[in-house]
């Protein structure tokens, strides 16, 4: 018989729920729950060592759960992998690429490992080289790539398959601002085809790019919400918000909290050091 919470994913492109990890006996995620629908792009937020990149993992079938169920594009994370991988894209945060091949030569390489037929594959190719602006260097090879350029070679390897779930692990850290712009462009574009989950630092990215943020902190998801829900939430969830950021008595007008607010508030007290010592702002 079907679980009705996994079934449910027929309306929702990835459903997460009640999805733990623990390495050793330590928990990188405790029971977290989420849903994103088709052609959503999700911004998944969180310090250091929340557990972003471990539920991407999880998510693309690179790991297990240790409790828990997950679903992406109606198939189980956890029993149906081979479907999970053929529908879902994956930027790792960082991206394994061969560094003596020809732009060409690998992403030839991954349609093949993606078992694109031969017939299709060309138009595959071209089709994601296009889409993430890689004509001009697809002779070079991948050595002489700029960071800008090889985070392309990522997103290409990604989309090769026409997958409907893009997961993407801090597509944008390290680019220049003029790269950033440009890759943020390319996201933005392939979001309107695809389901996108995208964790990043860069807040200015997540307003930019994403239609719901969900930040998670020290295994635990603490806020899930469009950025309109969660500046109209904030001040009633916490009511001394700008005194706990040491901002001083809030102003007789009371000021709209950026996303910048929420997100420290949300994860104050979180270092990758202290996650298990010290209780967060949202918890106090
Ligand atoms: N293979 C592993 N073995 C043991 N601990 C791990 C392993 N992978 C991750 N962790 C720990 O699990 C926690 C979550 O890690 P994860 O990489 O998911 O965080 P993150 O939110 O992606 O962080 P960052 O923003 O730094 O990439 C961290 O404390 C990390 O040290």
């Amino acid at each position: 018989m079907s679980d009705p919470k996994i079934s449910s994913s027929n309306q929702h492109s990835i459903v997460v729920d009640g999805i733990s990890k623990t390495y050793g006996d330590f928990s990188a995620l405790n029971q977290i729950s989420f849903k994103v629908r088709p052609g959503e792009i999700v911004g998944f937020l969180g310090p250091n060592g929340a557990g972003k990149s471990t539920t991407m993992k999880i998510l693309t079938c690179f790991m297990d759960a240790t409790a828990g169920r997950a679903s992406v594009a109606g198939f189980d994370v956890g029993t149906q992998s081979k479907q999970v991988r053929s529908r879902v894209g994956y930027l790792p945060e960082n991206v394994p690429l061969y560094d003596d091949m020809i732009v060409y030569d690998y992403l030839n390489f991954i349609a093949e490992m993606r078992e694109i037929p031969r017939s299709e594959r060309r138009r595959s190719l071209d089709e994601a080289v296009e889409r993430t602006g890689l004509k001009s260097v697809i002779h070079r090879e991948i050595r002489e790539l700029s960071k800008g350029y090889r985070q392309r070679v990522g997103l290409a390897q990604a989309i090769i398959h026409r997958p409907k779930v893009l997961i993407l692990d801090e597509p944008t850290t390290g680019l220049d601002p003029n790269q950033l712009i440009e890759i943020r462009d390319v996201i933005k574009d392939l979001g309107r085809e695809n389901t996108i989950i995208l964790s990043t630092h860069i807040l200015q990215e997540v307003s930019a790019v994403c239609d719901r943020i969900i930040i998670i902190n020290r295994g635990e998801l603490v806020a899930d919400d469009t950025l309109d829900g969660l500046k109209q939430e904030l001040p009633t969830r916490f009511p001394d918000w700008q005194n706990a950021l040491g901002e001083g008595s809030p102003p007789d007008a009371p000021k709209e909290p950026t996303l910048e607010d929420i997100f420290r508030v949300y994860t104050a007290g979180s270092t990758e050091e202290n996650r298990d010592a010290a209780p967060s702002l949202a918890e106090v």
